[in-house]
């Protein structure tokens, strides 16, 4: 078992500790995609739960059994290529395993595309490891760029919410009729630019792909908790934290996106 990236240790007397697994934390890493994983850190330590992040890149292999939660980010189409045969060849069996158990997997962008069957790159086709039931398509025409928002409805919670951040991609993802959305698109782009549909879930909602960056976590910040507590299968919400900060960074963001 490689190193932890890094490391808190949980308060004395919990024993509870969040195990994070970044898959190519260096290659899938645009726009400082990073900050979701400090994020989960940070709020973990604030609430006396430990934190351990383990790296996985090319060539390593994954026990589906070290991590509570598996994270991807995005990443330029270069970089991706160089992910994607890897990805399949030695992390797929080992991610469905995990997802199988209830692990959480969480991937933006570069990250989603990866976990559908392809990525088609003109006459490339990148594998990807089938997780979610999808395809994406590179389109020649403009890249879907700005800010967006979207309503989600994820198991657990008491009504619809709104997650807001920033999407850039060339790539178009079309979901399989069956394959449920992440959210319905308020303001913005998602998957295609067409379908009204943005990002994608499994159904337990612990399989997560979007395009939001933004962070997607930093400005949503009641997300990171929601993800925290299933990976942690805690039957409670996590207790409350003084988020001023974070209310902010989410009213801003859905501000951007030109929602109220
Ligand atoms: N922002 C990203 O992760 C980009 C993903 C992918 N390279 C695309 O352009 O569609």
């Amino acid at each position: 078992m490689p190193e932890p990236l890094l490391q808190t240790p949980p308060a004395p007397g919990t024993g509870r500790t969040l195990r994070v697994c970044a898959l190519y934390p260096d290659l899938m890493n645009i726009y400082a995609d990073r900050g979701n994983l400090l994020l989960l850190q940070r709020r973990c330590a604030w609430r006396g739960i430990g934190f351990e992040l383990t790296g996985a890149g090319l060539g390593d292999a994954v026990d589906p059994d070290a991590h509570d939660l598996f994270y991807m980010g995005g990443g330029q189409d270069r970089d991706q290529a160089l992910c994607a045969q890897d990805l399949v060849d030695t992390k797929r069996e080992a991610i469905h395993a995990a997802a199988a158990r209830g692990a959480v997997v969480l991937a933006v962008c570069g990250g989603y595309q990866l976990l559908g069957h392809s990525y088609e790159l003109g006459d490339d086709l990148l594998p990807g490891v089938g997780l979610l039931d999808l395809k994406t398509v590179r389109h020649d025409g403009k890249r879907l760029i700005g800010n967006v928002a979207i309503e989600v409805e994820l198991p657990g919670l008491d009504g619809p919410r709104v997650v807001a951040g920033f999407e850039n991609h060339g790539g178009r993802t079309h979901l399989a009729d069956g394959q449920p959305a992440l959210g319905r698109v308020l303001k913005g782009h998602g998957n295609t630019g067409e379908s009204g549909t943005e990002g994608a879930m499994s159904p337990t909602g612990t399989v997560i792909g979007t395009y939001i960056h933004g962070p997607l976590l930093p400005k949503n910040a009641w997300l990171a908790d929601w993800l925290t507590q299933r990976a942690l299968g805690l039957e409670e919400p996590l207790a409350p934290l003084d988020d001023a900060m974070e209310s902010a960074a989410h009213a801003s963001a859905k501000a951007a996106a030109g929602l109220s």
